[in-house]
This record gives structure tokens, C-alpha cells and sequence, in this order.
């Protein structure tokens, strides 16, 4: 019969030791490249030997693509890299960070900064395994999620992926979402290995090692200063309960540990997260993270390759230099630069996940999952979510009694603000596109304002939308309406683009709520973003005040709430700034003066 590797029942190390021997370098550092889906055609997976594809955010085989669209686009790519010599599965990533939010039509869950809310687990673990089939629907078996950053300072334009600013919280989600994407290791199995239980199941990986969450000011992929003590008690427990969870992958961060970039950390990479902490899987860098180690970046091309390989990085997302990549890296092999010893040690972590996951086995999508992709069970699981995830600050003036729930039999109600009918911006970055986008039309899903009208829609009662009111209209009208839900908050954004150092509520929220607030209708405000804004100027304003973050296609979660259909249960798991002036504040700081604390969230009168 064939090859020992080609053969399942081999122990899993006779494997991996038989196909390294049969391989040249070429075909090792084939596998050790990861290029872009635009340029990974037949030719080019087969003649690099190429060991994985990725989609960038927005890549995508066509717009509005379908699951089966994506499965031919994978399988083509597959067939091109299992005609090679020897027969090595390519693996194709995707962020699927908040539901596979590529893709049109599927799922989009709240990103994390809700789902860190809910402080609920088992949620999150049903999260990662509905996120994982819809990614199994487009024939992809490898997502770049888990993001496990502990946000400290939420100027950063990634606070929005992270689940906390608690180390604690952030372990929770973290050792629910991996199991729920990955699988969960049987009682008998080996834990802190990698760990993939079938084709129902995605490979996952636990990003960005380390210390994403700590840079000054926030600023993204900037300097993380941090005591070594610091980095392990608030960065780094995530990624226990990652490689104890079997995490198939960890993604190295663009940022630095006390000057040092960590595409050029041995100590962190190699002596600690491989040897410490004797993580069997690989790890993998980010976008150009070798190119970007330099300032000018590029400036030393092979130089970066030196340091990022020898630091221990097992797979580069190249992602689009790759001829250059593949001939500097078997240059510094040939001259001895790079023992032959790290090209195996990486090529050994990425036969080990592909063994595991069982990629060999099934190499190619399986279209009879295309029914998966944003199917009902999932939506529906999404909509708990988004319920769980919202956090109530304020309910009712001094004196007043509350304004939530909102009675759903009411002559006639005012819907206002720029996030109430925007689906693009209730779902935010890492959405369609890379950045995010406005609008109705970028997928399938339910507005806010949407889940208010069919809320109210058999009980006789008006609703009135306006984006932007102004004054005279509210004037005009406001002994007509009985209550009013002003919906604000940031447009979509990713990575550096989010990095904001002022954090007020983006005009014309403000505006609005004054407009509305202040025209002497009740009000409740509901606020869309990434992470706690300036809101002490309007909280005396206001009625009511939600934080809805950003809660995905399902929006009919917020108004389950807001009508009482379920009571508010989130609790920060943000401290909620007075000023930016006192940032980075964060809970078990000595100087401690928050608007709401970390954990604060009101419960309804009538829960
Ligand atoms: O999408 C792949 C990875 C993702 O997994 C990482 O979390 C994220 O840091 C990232 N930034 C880019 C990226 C950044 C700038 C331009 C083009 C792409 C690509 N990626």
C-alpha cells in the first residue's frame, strides 16, 4: 500500500517523521508559506509547494459569493496542491472572528467586546461551534480566531476583539470559544496538544501573542512596556487556557515587548510558548509581520526572515512576496544561517495540525454544509447573544420612575439616530470588508429600528423614524410621542483606523440626543461602538442609556430587551471611563474613579 503518512492509522508521530524524510527543502518551505487567495493559483500552489491560502479581510471568490462559490474556489486550490509529489494538503484561513463576517449572508455574531458581557461561556462555546460549521459550509477549515488580547486601553482601534480588560474574563471565553470552534478533547485525550475533532470542525488560532492589548495609548501594533511579571499576570493567561484547550495555531502580534518586536522574540516565542508552556502546534505571523519589522519596512527583507524564523515564527502570511520569501529563506538554509533542524521543527508543527485536523483524510470542502451558513438555529443563537451582551447604565431620572421596558402599546413612538436603521454599523469592522461598512445592503439581518417596529408592529402602535431630527420638528411633535429611542454610536472600523484618542460619541449623535433628549421626550439611548465612549455630558439627559456594542445581523436581540420580552443581565466587563485623561484605567488599578465600574449593569425593576 501507499506511503506510512498516507495512512490514518499510523500513530501520529510515524507520520509526521516519515513524510519530513521523503521532503525536499523546497517542498519544507513550501509548507512554511501562506500567500494570499488573489495570487494562489493552480500553478503557483503547485510549483511553491504552497502549505496554506488565506482570504484577507474582504477577500472574497466574488462579490455576494455563495457557500458553494467558496467551497470550488477552496477545492480548486486543494486540487492544485494535492497533485504535488507528495500529496500535502494546503490549509486556507479566514478571519471568522464575529461569525465567518466575510461572507454574504452568514451569521455575524457581537463581536467580543459584547459577547465579554454575557460573562456566559456555554453561549460562547455554541458560538464557536456555529461559527465553525458556517465556515465549514464555504469548505474552509482553519479560522484566525480566537482573537485573546487583553484590551487596556480602549483608544486601541482592536479593543472591539477583545473580550475583557479582566485577564480572568478573557481566559473564560477563551477556553469556551476554542473548544466550541475546534471541538472539545474527549476525557481521554491528550490535552495541551493540538486538537481538531472532525469536518465539522476548524482548526483555531489564539492571536496575537502577546501583549496586543498593552501598547501605549493604544496605539495599534505600537510598544507594549510591560515588567515581565506584568506581560504573564495580564497578557499572557489567555494563552494557558489556549494551549491547555488544544489550540491548533498562535498568531504572533505586530507589536513590540519593551522595544523588541515580537516577530523577533525568541525568548517569547521559542523558550516560552514552545518550551514554557510546550505548545505543540504552530505558530504562524501576521499580515507582512516580517516586512514590518523594519522601519522603512521591507528595508532588510532578509534579515526580518532570519530573525522571524529563528525567533521561531513555524508559518509566514507572506502574503503576496512569496518568490522572494521562498528564495531568501532557502538562502539562509544553504548557508547555514538557519539550521535545517528550525526548518523541521516548523514544517513538524504544520504536518502535526494537518494530521490532526484530519486534512489529509479530507482535503476538500463538503458542499452538502452549504445550508449552514446563516441558517435559523444560528440566528437565533446570535439574538440570545445580543440580548445577553447588552448592559444597562441608567434607568429612569432621580425621582422618576423608570423609563425600561418600554411599553410595547404606545400611541405613537420616535426612532432616531444614525445606528437605528444601519446594519453595516451595528456590525462593524471585520464585516464584508476588512474595515466595515454603512448601510442595508452588505448582508442579510434585522435592524434595530426593524426590531422595534416588530416589536410593537400588533399593538396599535406608531413608529415614527428620523435619522437626524431637528429641533422645530421636535418641538412640534413632542407632546405626541411617548417615548423615544435615540440610537448612536462609532462607524465600523479595523485595526489602526479604530485608533481614536479622543473617544467622544462621534457627531451627530450628540446632536441627536440632545435634539431628542433634551426636546423633552423621554428617551432611551442606545449606543453602538467598539468600547466605552465619552457619555458623562449626556448622561443627565438621558432617560435611559444601553450599551449595545456591536451586536452583529441580529438586532431584534436589543429590542427583545428594551421591551422586556428578557431582562438586562450584561455586566461591564470594560471599566467605563469619566474622561480619557484618566486612561489606561482599569479594574484593581490603585487610582480608580470610573463612570461605571467593571462589572456594573443594571437589572429591570420587574426582572
Ligand atoms: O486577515 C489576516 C490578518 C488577521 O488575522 C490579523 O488579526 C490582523 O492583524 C491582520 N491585519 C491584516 C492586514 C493589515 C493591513 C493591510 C492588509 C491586511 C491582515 N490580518
Amino acid at each position: 500500500g501507499g506511503a506510512r503518512y498516507k495512512d490514518p492509522r499510523q500513530p501520529l508521530n510515524r507520520r509526521i517523521e516519515d513524510l519530513l524524510a521523503r521532503m525536499t527543502l523546497a517542498e519544507k518551505i513550501g509548507q512554511m508559506s501562506q500567500i494570499e487567495r488573489e495570487n494562489a493559483t493552480a500553478d503557483v500552489v503547485r510549483g511553491y509547494f504552497v502549505g496554506s491560502v488565506l482570504s484577507g479581510g474582504g477577500s472574497v471568490p466574488a462579490p455576494q459569493a455563495p457557500a458553494e462559490a467558496w467551497v470550488e474556489m477552496v477545492n480548486e486550490m486543494q486540487r492544485a496542491a494535492m497533485s504535488t509529489r507528495l500529496g500535502i494538503p494546503m490549509l486556507y484561513g479566514i478571519d471568522a472572528v464575529h461569525g465567518h463576517g466575510n461572507v454574504y449572508k452568514a451569521t455575524v455574531f457581537p463581536h467580543n467586546v459584547g459577547l465579554g458581557c454575557t460573562r456566559d461561556p456555554e453561549l460562547v462555546k455554541k458560538i464557536g461551534a456555529a461559527t465553525a460549521l458556517e465556515v465549514r459550509a464555504t469548505g474552509i477549515p482553519y479560522v484566525f480566531a480566537p482573537c485573546v488580547a487583553v484590551c487596556r486601553d480602549p483608544r486601541w482601534g482592536r479593543c472591539y476583539e477583545s473580550y475583557s480588560e479582566d485577564p480572568r474574563v478573557v481566559q473564560q471565553m477563551t477556553s469556551s470559544i476554542i473548544p466550541g470552534l475546534q471541538g472539545e478533547i474527549p476525557a481521554n485525550g491528550r490535552r495541551g496538544a493540538p486538537f481538531v475533532a472532525g469536518q465539522r470542525n476548524v482548526a483555531a488560532c489564539s492571536k496575537h501573542y502577546v501583549g496586543d492589548g498593552g501598547t501605549t495609548r493604544g496605539i495599534n501594533e505600537n510598544n507594549t512596556a510591560a515588567s515581565f511579571h506584568e506581560l504573564l499576570g495580564v497578557h499572557m493567561p489567555p494563552y494557558y487556557s489556549a494551549v491547555i484547550q488544544g489550540v491548533s495555531t498562535v498568531m504572533v502580534s505586530f507589536s513590540s515587548w519593551n522595544g523588541v518586536k515580537m516577530h523577533a522574540n525568541h525568548f517569547l516565542v521559542t523558550d516560552f510558548l514552545k518550551n514554557r508552556l510546550r505548545f505543540r502546534g504552530f505558530v504562524i505571523s501576521d499580515w507582512r509581520g516580517l516586512d514590518k519589522m523594519t522601519s522603512p519596512e521591507h528595508d532588510d527583507y532578509i534579515t526580518s526572515v532570519k530573525l522571524g524564523i529563528l525567533a521561531a515564527i513555524d508559518m509566514v502570511m507572506i502574503p503576496y512576496t512569496y518568490t522572494e520569501f521562498i528564495d531568501d529563506l532557502t538562502a539562509l538554509v544553504r548557508n547555514g544561517t538557519i539550521p535545517m533542524s528550525r526548518i523541521d521543527d516548523a514544517v513538524r508543527r504544520i504536518l502535526r495540525v494537518k494530521f490532526t485536523m484530519g486534512l489529509f483524510e479530507d482535503p476538500y470542502g463538503d458542499p452538502s454544509l452549504a445550508g449552514e451558513l446563516g441558517k435559523p438555529e444560528h440566528r437565533e443563537l446570535a439574538r440570545e447573544a445580543v440580548r445577553r451582551s447588552l448592559v444597562l447604565l441608567k434607568n429612569g431620572k432621580p425621582g422618576q420612575k423608570p423609563l425600561l421596558p418600554l411599553p410595547k402599546k404606545a400611541g405613537r413612538i420616535l426612532v432616531a439616530g444614525s445606528h437605528a436603521d444601519n446594519l453595516g454599523y451595528q456590525c462593524g469592522g471585520w464585516t464584508i470588508t476588512w474595515q466595515g461598512l454603512g448601510g442595508n445592503n452588505l448582508t442579510a439581518g434585522t435592524t434595530i429600528l426593524n426590531g422595534i417596529k416588530r416589536a410593537v408592529q400588533d399593538h396599535g402602535t406608531e413608529v415614527v423614524y428620523s435619522e437626524s431630527p431637528d429641533a422645530g420638528f421636535v418641538q412640534r411633535n413632542k407632546g405626541r410621542f411617548d417615548y423615544a429611542v435615540v440610537v448612536v454610536g462609532e462607524p465600523p472600523y479595523a485595526e489602526s483606523f479604530g485608533d481614536n484618542l479622543n473617544l467622544t460619541i462621534p457627531e451627530p449623535g450628540p446632536s441627536v440626543i440632545r435634539v431628542v433628549c433634551g426636546g423633552g421626550i423621554r428617551c432611551a439611548v442606545v449606543l453602538v461602538s467598539g468600547r466605552p465612549l465619552a457619555v458623562e455630558p449626556y448622561v443627565g439627559a438621558v432617560d435611559a442609556l444601553v450599551a449595545a456594542w456591536l451586536p452583529g445581523t441580529e438586532g431584534e436581540g436589543v429590542s427583545d430587551v428594551l421591551f422586556g420580552d428578557y431582562g438586562f443581565t450584561g455586566k461591564l466587563a470594560r471599566t467605563w471611563f469619566r474622561s480619557v485623561e484618566q486612561l489606561p484605567m482599569n479594574v484593581g488599578d490603585a487610582r480608580y474613579d470610573p463612570l461605571f465600574p467593571f462589572g456594573f449593569g443594571l437589572g429591570l425593576e420587574t426582572q
